[in-house]
């Protein structure tokens, strides 16, 4: 299979104290394949995704490589070829209304419609175009940022935490979107605290702790009493699992 993106040795640090964030990062991603990234809060995940899309803090800065389809990822690659679902609503344009926002990003047939067809499959009202992004609940802000990635053309996607503040029918339906993003032969970099939803979705799960990936199992290893799994860390967290619980 075509390897799609590829980090190599990736280092991200602060600038001044060269102190280290993420350490020596690597993995890569095939046409079709989901990569879940899971990890507790502050390891590192969403500097993960910014550094793959070069977007860093500015007091930070990083080193090795990320390449799309074998050259190093620029700038023109954001949101061409590689697309972010950002963790905070605040990435949408606060002065454009959420309509016009979305049907920015969707180059093929009719923008306006396919907008609208968007909209019903997350369970969203058609109203919700004509607002402003302060005008929607967190959830609703959170599934238009999913549906502007979603709808652009890119062939790798970025998803920093697309679940949370969801209700149970919202997150299956990105789920269902998701899977249909993966079946069109897009790749995911999945970044999520909802271990349920990235066994729903990955081929395989990379754990970071303190800035290093210390696993990468298979999703098929998240099975038994996770005997197949190497790291504490990764064995807690199949373990913490509601349909686990009992059986420790
Ligand atoms: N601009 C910055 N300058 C200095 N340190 C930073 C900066 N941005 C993030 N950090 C630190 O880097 C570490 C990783 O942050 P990051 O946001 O990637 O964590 P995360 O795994 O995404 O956490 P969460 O699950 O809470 O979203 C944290 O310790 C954070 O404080
Ligand atoms: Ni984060």
């Amino acid at each position: 299979m075509k390897t799609i993106l590829e980090v190599n040795q990736l280092s991200v640090f602060h600038q001044e104290s060269a102190h280290c964030l993420l350490k020596d990062i690597h993995f890569s991603l095939t046409k079709g394949q989901v990569l879940a990234l899971v990890g507790a809060s502050g390891s590192g995940k969403s500097l993960l995704a910014q550094s793959i899309f070069q977007l860093l803090p500015e007091n930070l800065r990083q080193k090795g490589d990320v390449l799309y389809s074998g050259r190093q990822v620029n700038e023109q690659d954001r949101g061409t070829n590689i697309v972010l679902i950002p963790q905070s609503v605040a990435a949408l344009d606060p002065l454009m209304k959420v309509g016009k926002q979305i049907e920015g990003l969707i180059q093929a047939g009719n923008p306006h419609q396919m907008m609208l067809d968007l909209l019903a499959r997350l369970g969203l009202d058609a109203d919700i175009a004509t607002r402003y992004p302060f005008q929607l609940s967190g959830g609703q802000a959170r599934r238009v940022l999913a549906m502007i990635a979603l709808g652009s053309p890119a062939n790798v996607v970025i998803a920093d935490e697309p679940t949370p503040g969801l209700d149970q029918e919202a997150k299956n339906e990105m789920i269902a979107l998701l899977k249909q993003v993966k079946q069109a032969g897009k790749a995911i970099l999945l970044i999520t605290h909802d271990f349920d939803v990235a066994l729903q979705l990955a081929d395989q799960v990379a754990v970071l702790e303190q800035g290093s990936i210390v696993e990468v199992a298979d999703v098929e290893h998240f099975s038994g009493e996770g005997e197949k799994l190497t790291h504490p860390f990764t064995k807690a967290l199949w373990q913490s699992l509601p349909q686990n619980l009992f059986k420790i």
